[in-house]
């Protein structure tokens, strides 16, 4: 039920494969927020979220869906929480949803529908961030995936156009405009665009969308997760030999790390495919070394994981 002073709150949906750019794109959009204030929901897909923590605002405006992928079911907390910001004394100037790497951000339109109806917020803009270079290692089954939900929104950023060929993002160009005519397609590196193209009052609404008609897929059953935890530091060298072994295994990998030779310094890890990379947070004490790995059931090996892990532990 809609209370009276309510207002209808903008939706912006952050989609995109995993490793693609989506909190990257969310930081961005923060930093140049120009005074307005966002509402962020995250969504990780393991059981550690460490998105959450890398999402650069104040901590009751950044707001982790732990029941599990929020696209797999109805997500009642989310529907709740939408409204009760809609009707708070200081409601934000827009909600922001990052979905995880494996949903099928269409699946949140029920959510949605719901929202509408109550007047508490409506969808403004869906956005799809497509990993330019990941998309030409992808198999054929994922690759179709992430064609059908570009397809889906109303922006699509080619992302990380700093690692392919012009050649590549041509065709890539192409393939997305052909299947999605309807949507405005963007060059981007590090999600890196002016901020209006996101956020100018409700120019996506009312736009005309593309079709589609692909089922939406129980991606539970082909993705699968394993995270660990410690608070002893890690062998630097140790670890990147961990990861040449266990990067075969999964497909994606996040985390963060205390390394023994520098025990203060709080390290982001990003595996995505192949390509390794590591960011310095600073001192951050809260947070001890946390580790995801994602990947396809059928290829994930746990075991070589937990003794991978035991190995690169630091006994004090
Ligand atoms: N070289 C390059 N790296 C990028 C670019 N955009 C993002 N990255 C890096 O790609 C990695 C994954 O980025 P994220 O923003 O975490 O991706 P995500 O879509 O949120 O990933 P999930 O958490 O798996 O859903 C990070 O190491 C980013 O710094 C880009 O345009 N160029």
């Amino acid at each position: 039920m809609i209370k009276s002073n309510s207002i209808r709150l903008p939706i912006i949906t952050i989609g995109g494969f995993l490793g693609a750019g989506k909190t990257t794109l969310v930081n961005s959009l923060l930093s140049k927020s120009e005074g307005k204030r966002f509402v962020v929901f995250v969504n990780d897909f393991g059981a550690i979220n460490i998105d959450h923590a890398l999402i650069k605002t104040v901590e009751q405006d950044r707001i982790s869906l732990k029941n599990g992928c929020v696209c797999c079911s109805l997500n009642e907390d989310l529907v709740k929480s939408i409204s009760n910001f809609s009707s708070s004394k200081k409601p934000p100037d827009a909600v922001v949803i990052e979905a995880s790497g494996v949903s099928d951000p269409r699946a949140l339109d029920s959510s949605f529908n719901m929202l509408e109806a109550s007047g508490a917020a409506f969808l403004d803009t869906r956005v799809y961030v497509l990993d330019a270079e990941g998309f030409g290692g992808l198999n054929y089954e994922d690759s179709e995936l992430i064609v059908d939900h570009a397809v889906a929104a109303d922006l699509v950023l080619l992302n990380k156009c700093d690692l392919i060929t012009l050649e590549k993002l041509n065709l890539l160009k192409s393939l997305i405009s052909e299947s999605a005519p309807y949507s405005n397609v963007q060059e981007t590196t590090h999600c890196e665009l002016p901020i209006k193209i996101i956020l100018s009052d409700n120019h996506f609404l009312g736009r005309k969308r593309n079709v589609h008609f692909s089922e939406v897929i129980n991606h539970e059953e082909k993705y699968t997760q394993w995270s660990c935890e410690t608070d002893s530091l890690i062998d630097r060298d140790s670890f990147l030999q961990f990861v040449n072994e266990f990067s075969q295994y999964c497909f994606r990998s996040k985390g963060f790390l205390r390394f023994s030779d520098e025990p203060d310094e709080l390290i982001s890890f990003n595996l995505v495919g192949l390509r390794a990379s590591y960011e310095k947070l600073g001192k951050r004490p809260s947070l001890s070394s946390q580790l995801v790995m994602i990947g396809r059931r059928e290829i994930m090996n746990v075991e070589v994981f937990k003794t991978g892990f035991n190995d690169i532990q630091v006994i004090c």
